[in-house]
């Protein structure tokens, strides 16, 4: 099966895009994975779907893979590159559309300096909808995490988050902790897990080690998950620039009950074909 596909990248966050609005793809997870893999494959941290309206309400539907072959819910970063994405191959000549995914709708807007701007939706903080399994709904939780205890922030953007704070990101532990917590039996579909550095209250520095794809040099719900957990916790006040590995998103939010917006930037890479088994 030949596979046409756009190499693109939200801020060095990679992915593969397959228009499938003309005809279906059939994606195994061990499809995704030959195709997420950077030495065997094209390689990409996350596979994005590019899939025709199944509701008279929205303009695509949006389908998420991480490079370990799973689906997800929402991807911050890939948004940005979706609305690129089908303006630049003529599937739409509006510059704000409105896409279904998994975990609802999100509307991204391609603005005039070439930026990008999502309104991702309300972040969810209920433990069980995130999923988080805890007995509070307290802001700031203690999680164990081997020998440490961590005080977390749970946060669904449609997809679960688990944001601590820390000193500095470059010497947090990311790599080796991130795992863990990913994997963690407290959050029963796993997690993304996020360091946030608070520079000043419009400032931070973060890292995610990202659920399916290890750490990322940016992650668009991570960032917007990261916000919110900050303001909830009185750090951040909206809006606030948020310095990923990659470079720079900007993230804002009013408060519980209202969506997060986000804006940074798209880039189409290359074009490319690729036989798959
Ligand atoms: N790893 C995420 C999906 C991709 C999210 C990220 N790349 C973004 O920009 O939001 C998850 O399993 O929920």
């Amino acid at each position: 099966m030949k596979l046409r596909f756009t190499k693109m990248h939200g801020l060095g966050n990679d992915f593969v895009v397959i228009d499938a609005t003309r005809a279906p793809v059939d994606l195994t997870p061990a499809r995704v994975k030959a195709i997420a893999d950077r030495h065997f494959g094209v390689g990409c941290d996350q596979l994005l779907v590019v899939e025709p309206a199944a509701r008279p309400d929205v303009d695509f539907r949006y389908r998420i893979f991480n490079a370990d072959g799973g689906e997800v819910e929402q991807c911050g970063n890939g948004a940005r590159c979706f609305v690129r994405f089908v303006h630049d191959k003529g599937l739409t000549d509006k510059a704000e559309i409105r896409v279904e995914t998994r975990s609802g709708i999100i509307a991204p807007r391609l603005r005039a300096d070439g930026l990008v701007t999502v309104d991702m939706g309300v972040p969810e903080l209920a433990p069980a909808k995130v999923p988080f399994v805890s007995d509070s709904d307290a802001v700031v939780q203690p999680l164990q995490v081997g020998g440490d205890t961590v005080a977390i922030t749970a946060v669904s953007m449609g997809n679960p988050h688990a944001v601590q704070v820390v000193a500095d990101v470059d010497a947090a532990p990311v790599v080796e902790q991130g795992a863990r917590i990913e994997r963690h039996e407290r959050f029963p579909a796993r997690v993304n897990a996020g360091f946030l550095q608070v520079v000043d209250a419009h400032e931070v520095r973060l890292r995610v080690f990202e659920r399916g794809a290890g750490e990322t040099l940016a992650c668009g719900t991570g960032a917007c998950a990261a916000v919110v957990a900050g303001i909830l916790r009185g750090l951040l006040e909206t809006p606030v620039r948020v310095h990923t590995r990659g470079g720079e998103l900007e993230i804002a939010w009013d408060g519980p009950g209202t969506p997060v917006r986000m804006t940074g930037p798209a880039v189409t890479v290359f074009e490319g074909e690729m036989e798959l088994a």
